[in-house]
């Protein structure tokens, strides 16, 4: 610019996060904070089948026919808050951010999620909650990077051993559910492999995305390493 006038600032595009992994490995926790560092909205996709899951539990839907899932996949009114201090997730109006932690939701939401009517309801819902997302967005699943938004800028899939995330689980259910170890690294198993052996948008690492292994990283070093992701594709526009 060479006439004087002080050249329009404009505002950093929005820049979209998806980060995949099997359960125990991070997703939340780094989703969460990456979020909140960089100033963007966060998606818990696995919260919003989750809600799905305790619809059809509260409503008598037997979650083991799919085809009586898929019939009421449509019903449920789902509506998540994206404030990563904050996140919430209400259906029909009612919080749901306390009941769809409980056991029995955690052991039913893989079969209610395979249902394709299932995904198809909530994948359209999460694109437009990432595209209504100004600045951007952190949006942590199973299937983000592959299927919900293939065209993401930054694709992070986390893993860690599978002793790792039971250690990591078995800690936080410490005196309020089961506490045993094994049975979680069992529990964590049989759910990681509902969700990659499923038909449709399984849990799968998309081709361009980057594998943080996380077992022998903390909490932190794994928070550090994708914003730094995000701030290098961020500077390479
Ligand atoms: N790198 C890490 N080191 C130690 N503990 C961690 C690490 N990352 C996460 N945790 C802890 O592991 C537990 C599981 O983390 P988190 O809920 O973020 O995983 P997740 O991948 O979102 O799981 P899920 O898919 O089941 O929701 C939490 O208690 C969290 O504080
Ligand atoms: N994008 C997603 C997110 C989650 N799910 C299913 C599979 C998980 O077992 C379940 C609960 O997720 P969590 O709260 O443990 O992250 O939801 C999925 O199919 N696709």
């Amino acid at each position: 610019m060479d006439n004087g006038a002080t050249p329009a600032r404009t505002a950093p595009a929005a820049v979209i996060v998806a980060i995949d992994g099997p359960s125990g490995t991070g997703k939340s926790s780094t989703s969460k904070a990456v979020a909140a560092q960089l100033g963007l909205s966060y998606l818990d996709t696995g919260a919003q089948y989750r809600a799905m899951t305790w619809w059809m539990i509260t409503n008598g839907v037997d979650v083991s026919d799919p085809a009586a899932v898929a019939t009421a996949a449509g019903k449920p009114m789902l509506v998540s808050g994206t404030d990563p201090a904050a996140p919430t997730i209400t259906v029909d109006g009612a919080d749901a951010s306390g009941p769809i932690r409980t056991q029995e939701v955690t052991s039913k939401v893989s079969a209610v999620s395979a249902v394709p009517e299932v995904r198809t309801v909530v994948t359209e819902l999460q694109r437009s909650i990432a595209s209504a997302a100004g600045k951007g967005i952190v949006v942590e699943g199973r299937d983000i990077g592959t299927t919900v938004l293939p065209d993401a800028d930054v694709k992070v899939f986390l893993t860690a051993s599978p002793e790792a995330r039971a250690a990591r689980r078995s800690g936080e259910l410490k005196g309020k559910e089961a506490t045993d170890v094994a049975a979680t690294k069992d529990a964590l198993a049989k759910r990681d492999a509902a969700d990659s052996g499923r038909k449709t948008s399984p849990l799968a690492k998309a081709g361009d995305a980057v594998e943080v292994d996380t077992t022998d990283l903390t909490l932190q070093q794994v928070i550090e390493c994708v914003v730094t992701l995000v701030e290098e594709k961020r500077a390479a526009r």
